[in-house]
C-alpha cells in the first residue's frame, strides 16, 4: 500500500518532530492537538529546527521551504483522520489514547492505517477499542525525532503484515532504521531505558548522590550523551511516570516500583524542560539542579 498522506494527532515535542522528518521526506502532514497554543508552538519549534539544518547546510533552504509548505496545523482531528495513515502522539494515558481514536473513527477512510507513537501502552488493548485492529501497530519514534535513528515497530496481536510492511516503508523512506518489538510493557527501549532513570531517581532519593553527581557519573562513568537525570527533564518526567506505572500494573513487580521522588515532582508539574523545571531548574541562562 502506498503511503502519501500523514496525520498526526498530538503536537507536543514528539508530534511537532515526526511532522518535521515525515514532510522532509516529501510526505503530506496534517498535524492536529486541541490547544492552538500547542500548535503555534509546533510550527515556530519546527521552522526553526528546519532553518538549524539549513545554516548547517544539512538541507536547502528549497527543501525547508517545501518541508514547510506541506505541513498543515489544525485543531479538527477529522482531517488528520482521512488520511493513509495516522499517528498519535498525545499524552502518555490511556484514556486519552482511547478517546482519540474514538473521535478518529469516523473521518477515517477504508484503507487508513492507525499507528501510536506510545512509550509503553499496549498496541493490542488500544487496537482492540477500534474498527480496524489488523491495521493498527505500535509505530515509536525517539526524542528528538530528527537525530535519532531508530524506530521501533511493535504488532498487536492482530496487526496485519500489509500493514506492517507498509509502515516499514515509511521508515526506510525517513532513512530511519526500524526495530521489531513484541507486544509487552514499554517493548524494547523503554523496558530498558526507564527502570534505569527511575534508578537514578531513586539514587537520588536515598541520598547517594545529589543531580549533578548522579548525571557526570552517568556521563562520564558510562558514556551516555545525556545524564539520567537530565535525560528524565528532556522526555518529561510525567511520561516516565506513566511509563514507569505502566510495567509496574502490566509486569505486577515491585522492581518497577516508581521512585517516590518521581511522582512527587510529577505532583508538583514540575515536568522537565516542557515546564522549565524538574530535576533541573531551566528559567535562568543556565540548568541549576533542584536538589
Ligand atoms: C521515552 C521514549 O518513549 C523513547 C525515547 O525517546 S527515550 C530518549 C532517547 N533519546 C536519547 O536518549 C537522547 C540522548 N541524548 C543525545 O543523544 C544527545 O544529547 C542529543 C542528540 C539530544 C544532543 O546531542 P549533542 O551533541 O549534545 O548536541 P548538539 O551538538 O547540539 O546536537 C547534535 C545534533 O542534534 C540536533 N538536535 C539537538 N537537539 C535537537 C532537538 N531537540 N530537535 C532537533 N534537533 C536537535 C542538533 O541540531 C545537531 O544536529 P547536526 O548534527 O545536524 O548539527
Ligand atoms: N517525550 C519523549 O521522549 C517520548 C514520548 N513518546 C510518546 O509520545 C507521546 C507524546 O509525548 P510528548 O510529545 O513527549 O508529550 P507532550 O506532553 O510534549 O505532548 C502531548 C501533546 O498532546 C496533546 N494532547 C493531549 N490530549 C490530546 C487530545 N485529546 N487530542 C489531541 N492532542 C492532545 C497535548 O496537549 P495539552 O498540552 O493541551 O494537553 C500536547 O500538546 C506519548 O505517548 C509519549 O509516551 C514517545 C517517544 C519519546
Amino acid at each position: 500500500m502506498d503511503i502519501s498522506t500523514i496525520g498526526i494527532v498530538g503536537a507536543g515535542q514528539m508530534g511537532n518532530g515526526i511532522a518535521h522528518v515525515m514532510a522532509l521526506a516529501g510526505y503530506s502532514v496534517t498535524l492536529s492537538d486541541v490547544d492552538q497554543d500547542a500548535l503555534d508552538k509546533a510550527v515556530a519549534l519546527i521552522e526553526k529546527n528546519l532553518d538549524r539544518q539549513v545554516s548547517r547546510e544539512k538541507i536547502s533552504a528549497e527543501e525547508r521551504d517545501s518541508a514547510l509548505s506541506r505541513i498543515t496545523a489544525t485543531l479538527d482531528i477529522a482531517k488528520a483522520g482521512a488520511t493513509d495513515l495516522v499517528i498519535e502522539a498525545a499524552t502518555e494515558q490511556e484514556a486519552v489514547k482511547h478517546k482519540i481514536f474514538e473521535s478518529l473513527a469516523p473521518h477515517l477512510l477504508p484503507h487508513t492505517i492507525l499507528t501510536s507513537n506510545t512509550s509503553s501502552i499496549s498496541i493490542t488493548r488500544l487496537a482492540s477499542r477500534t474498527d480496524r485492529p489488523e491495521k493498527f501497530l505500535g509505530f515509536h519514534f525517539m526524542n528528538p525525532v530528527p537525530v535519532m535513528q531508530l524506530v521501533e515497530l511493535i504488532r498487536g496481536i492482530a496487526t496485519d503484515k500489509e500493514t506492517y510492511e507498509a509502515c516499514m516503508a515509511v521508515v526506510d523512506r525517513l532513512g530511519k532504521t526500524a526495530a521489531s518489538a513484541e507486544d509487552f510493557p514499554a517493548f524494547i527501549v523503554n523496558r530498558i531505558l526507564v527502570p534505569m532513570i527511575n534508578e537514578a531517581v531513586y539514587t537520588l532519593y536515598e541520598g547517594v548522590g545529589n543531580v549533578r553527581s548522579i548525571d557526570l557519573a552517568m556521563k562520564l562513568g558510562a558514556n551516555h550523551p545525556m545524564g539520567p537525570l537530565e535525560l528524565a527533564d528532556f522526555i518529561g518526567l510525567d511520561t516516565c511516570l506513566a511509563i514507569m506505572n505502566v510495567l509496574h500494573d502490566g509486569l505486577a513487580d515491585t522492581k518497577y516500583r516508581p521512585c517516590p521522588l518521581l511522582t512527587k515532582y510529577v505532583e508538583a508539574g514540575w515536568l522537565g524542560r516542557k515546564t522549565k523545571r524538574g530535576f533541573y531548574d531551566y528559567r535562568g541562562d543556565e540548568p541549576v539542579p533542584t536538589r
